[in-house]
């Protein structure tokens, strides 16, 4: 038997299968998916197999072929039908195959680890053959449970035939797979109190506590109530003491304290309440119909949910999922990293409990690849997560949601550079399965293909243009919020000079003589933290890319978000010595200063790159705004998506046009986006709620239209933009990008490759000018030009933009053209990367 192997190597040159001898002793482990070890250029490297054939079909000469060294994992990580994908995607975002393959993978399968197998406690209980459905090997059982957990390689040697039973077993949880991952975090240990063991000599002591000890007392009290160890960080929120009252009391020896190893399920421990279906709506009711049948019918549907935000889109994903459930199918959820709140994962948590499994960065690698092996295994029939989910290994899927559907976070920046939503239709065409792509704010490229505005032709993974569905109410009747646009111009005529107009700065107050709370966006795209010379006009710029350094405050530090390079903020100005050298900290710490001098006492929450770093920050922050611990919930992007809080009455918008004017095409899109979103934070629940939009550019139509809820009237002028310029959803682009430490080299490359595209192209008969008014088939080439960043890390750096319209094959004409760059002597060194369909063009 032969195994075709891909190798991991990132390279171009060695980016095919090879082909490997299966040894006999291997021969029942093996199979499409199976993660091993293989000789390779003198080194044992890390592979995935990718097919099985028979000796004879192999190309390569039976005595050159090697056999495999080893096998990493007794169960395949990978599934056929990601193997399939991973193909679709190295073609479609012409990436290599290995980095494909990895990027549908935990990072704990990634490393080498040491893997063993042991007994679970089920296997005890149920009749472990019948279950598993494959003979159970003589001696296996009474070996495992003599022995404990084996190496993997132990169990193969001794039992050789065993593995289509491991195999069997693991999936269904009669053995378990343990790993060994050298991860911090996955060991953290916490402090425990445990109860006292003489409980009625306790009792009997508390009954005669001097009085002036009535803290101690009451530590005691609950810990005589308690039923078990009580984590130590529970006992001193609980009971409002400090850790010395504690202390006393084990001093005393009533309490002992141990040391316990965490657990590594980061929602353990915490009770989620059981929601039952609410009684949907009309609206609800109709969009639901629809998806459900596309479920029931098990035909590739994609829908385009267009529902303003408190429409009460969750509801219907969560019914939707029941659906699924119901048919014995598996649900995914996408939710955009940063809305990966807890108030997110208790709505799924809370109506199908222990069936969710939630994979997102924050997460551990341990505790990640946990909830992965948990959809491996069964145990999760839904995946809820950000980008990557998107590869949750389920075998039948039925629905996919992506929520918030317009987030550019669901665009991956690193190789492969994919789109998850792109990725989902795909998925949905392997397993017959439906994808509901929901926001209150759809792309401008999800919209249009659904409204069939389509002349950029063949659309995300080719074909299947998503059905509009809409939900144009909020739930209830609740109203949309007015929103009032303040002219920031005429406030400074008007002789103000702070930050918060008069409208804003009369809201907050009335919020905080009411106790009700207010949201404020500072619309940090485009800003940022930097240092100038009041004097000569100087900035701070990194030694070795062309871009400004950043200052971070906490430490005195410029710091280069590129490179890393950092140095010490300077005092004076290096250039003319002035002392008027000014940091321009986050626009979120300034507005936090104001505030607190406007306002004396004001509770401020200020969540931002600073305040969330760490992990669990981000949840904790939320959480304390939920409880009303604070008046005013202040920071970025961060506080726009996804929140639902009912005290908040008042959404304020401190600068909104500092992303309006990006050179980027998608500045209005965005700039609409937060705006829509933000506002609609505001009276989702019974209080109704108001929004003051300040800006220095009202009358834009992204602020006007945002001003008046009204997306459609939004998506007929930006569309009417686009045409003209020839932007998407009119074209589409693929961005090259080149990088060289010699300038010289760098052009002549750069100028060889542009002038080879645009022959083939021609020769292709599709080269042409592409713009909104163009013919239904073209492909332009644009530069090379230098990048926005023109220098990073020492290299320089140029760009060339592929536009293309109609069914033309840009990615198979660019591979072709590319190849004797990226992998012959033609590159002459220089760095090429492909980014298809690009989000960030900056
Ligand atoms: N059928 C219903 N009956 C009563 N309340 C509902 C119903 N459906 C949803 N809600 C409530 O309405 C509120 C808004 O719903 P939800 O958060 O799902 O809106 P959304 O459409 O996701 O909005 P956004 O895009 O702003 O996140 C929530 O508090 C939710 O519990
Ligand atoms: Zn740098
Ligand atoms: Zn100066």
């Amino acid at each position: 038997m032969i195994a075709r192997v891909i190798v991991d190597v990132p390279s171009r040159q060695t980016d095919r299968p090879f082909d490997y001898e299966v040894p006999l002793a291997l021969e029942g482990w093996v199979e499409a998916g199976s993660r091993v070890g293989v000789p390779f250029g003198g080194r044992v490297l890390q592979g995935f197999v990718v097919g099985v054939i028979p000796s004879e079909a192999s190309e390569v000469d039976m005595s050159k072929i090697k056999p495999i060294a080893e096998l990493l994992d007794p169960l395949p990580p990978l599934r056929p039908d990601l193997i399939e994908l991973a193909s679709w995607l190295s073609v479609k975002y012409c990436c290599t195959m290995i980095a494909a393959l990895q990027a549908m993978l935990p990072a704990a399968l990634k490393g080498k680890a040491e893997r063993t197998v042991r007994l679970s406690e089920s296997f005890e209980e149920q009749e472990p053959e019948a279950a598993a459905a494959v003979l159970l090997p003589d001696g296996l059982r009474e070996w495992l449970r003599r022995s404990g957990p084996v190496k993997l390689d132990t169990l193969r040697e001794r039992f050789p035939d065993a593995g289509a039973y491991v195999k069997a077993a693991i999936r269904i949880g009669l053995l378990e797979e343990q790993v060994a991952i050298r991860d911090k975090v996955s060991i953290r240990k916490v402090q425990t109190v445990i109860p006292p063991v003489d409980r009625e000599g306790a009792a009997e002591a508390l009954a005669a506590w001097p009085a002036r000890a009535g803290k101690q007392r009451d530590v005691l009290a609950f810990m005589l109530d308690a039923e078990g160890p009580v984590p130590l960080q529970k006992l001193l929120a609980d009971t409002g003491t400090t850790g010395s009252t504690v202390k006393a009391l084990v001093d005393k020896g009533w309490l002992t304290m141990r040391e316990v190893e965490a657990s590594r399920d980061p929602y353990a421990g915490r009770t989620f309440q059981r929601t039952e279906p609410l009684p949907l709506t009309e609206g609800q009711q109709e969009v639901l119909k629809w998806i459900v049948a596309s479920i029931d019918a098990r035909e590739p549907k994609p829908y385009l949910l267009h529902g303003v935000t408190g429409s009460g889109k969750t509801e219907v994903y969560l019914q939707a999922i029941q659906r699924c459930l119901d048919q014995g199918l598996q649900a995914i959820v996408l939710v955009p990293e940063i809305s990966l709140t807890p108030q997110m994962v208790e709505r799924f948590k809370g109506r199908f409990g222990d069936a969710v499994a939630v994979l997102h960065s924050r997460l551990s690698t341990g505790e990640r690849y946990d909830e992965w092996r948990k959809i491996r295994e069964r145990r999760a029939q839904v995946a809820v997560g950000a980008r990557s989910a998107i590869f949750a290994p389920f075998e039948s899927i039925g629905l996919m949601i992506i929520d918030e559907e317009h987030e550019s976070s669901y665009k991956q920046e690193e190789s492969p550079k994919y789109h998850a939503r792109d990725v989902a239709i795909m998925r949905a065409k392997q397993h017959g399965a439906t994808v509901v792509l929901g926001s209150a704010t759809p792309s401008l490229e999800s919209f249009a293909a659904a409204t069939a505005v389509r002349p950029s032709g063949n659309n995300g993974a080719g074909g299947g243009a998503p059905l509009l569905l809409a939900m144009p109410d909020r739930v209830a009747g609740r109203p949309m919020p007015p929103v009032t646009v303040v002219d920031m111009r005429e406030e400074l005529q008007g002789g103000n000079r702070s930050m918060f107009s008069r409208t804003l700065y009369a809201g907050l107050a009335d919020r905080l003589e009411r106790g009700e709370q207010s949201v404020l966006l500072l619309n940090r795209r485009g800003y940022s933290t930097f240092v100038m010379c009041r004097s000569c006009g100087y900035t701070a710029a990194c030694p070795h890319c062309d871009i400004s350094l950043t200052y971070h405050q906490k430490t005195r530090v410029l710091r280069c978000h590129y490179c890393g390079h950092s140095e010490n903020a300077p005092s004076a100005c290096p250039s003319c010595e002035s002392e008027h050298i000014r940091f321009f900290g986050t626009g979120t710490q300034k507005v936090e200063e104001e505030l607190a001098k406007l306002f004396p006492g004001i509770r401020v929450i200020r969540m931002d790159v600073d305040t969330t770093t760490e992990k669990g920050s981000h949840e904790k922050l939320l959480k304390q705004f939920g409880e009303r611990k604070a008046d005013v919930l202040l920071g970025t992007q961060m506080v726009a998506k996804g929140l639902d809080f009912p005290y908040v009455t008042l959404v304020g918008v401190v600068a909104a046009d500092t992303s309006l004017h990006l050179p980027d095409f998608r500045s209005a899109e965005r700039t609409f986006q937060l705006l829509t979103q933000v506002a609609g934070r505001a009276g989702r629940h019974e209080l109704p709620g108001e929004v003051v939009v300040q800006s220095y550019a009202p009358e834009h139509y992204a602020i006007q239209t945002a001003q008046h809820h009204d997306y459609d009237a939004f998506v007929r002028e930006e569309l009417a933009h686009r045409r003209a310029m020839g932007y998407p959803p009119y074209c589409r682009l693929i961005l090259v990008t080149m990088s060289h430490e010699q300038l010289p080299l760098l052009t002549e490359v750069g100028d060889r490759f542009a002038q080879r595209l645009r022959d083939a192209a021609l020769a292709a008969g599709v080269y042409g000018r592409v713009d909104g008014t163009s013919g239904p088939r073209a492909l332009d080439v644009l530069g090379p030009v230098a990048s926005p960043i023109a220098r990073m890390k020492d290299r320089y750096r140029f760009q060339c933009m592929i536009k293309y319209r109609g069914n033309v094959d840009a990615t198979a004409l660019l591979r072709e053209t590319i190849r004797p760059f990226m992998e012959g002597s033609e590159g002459r060194g220089v760095q090429f990367g492909i980014d298809v369909d690009p989000h960030m063009i900056l």
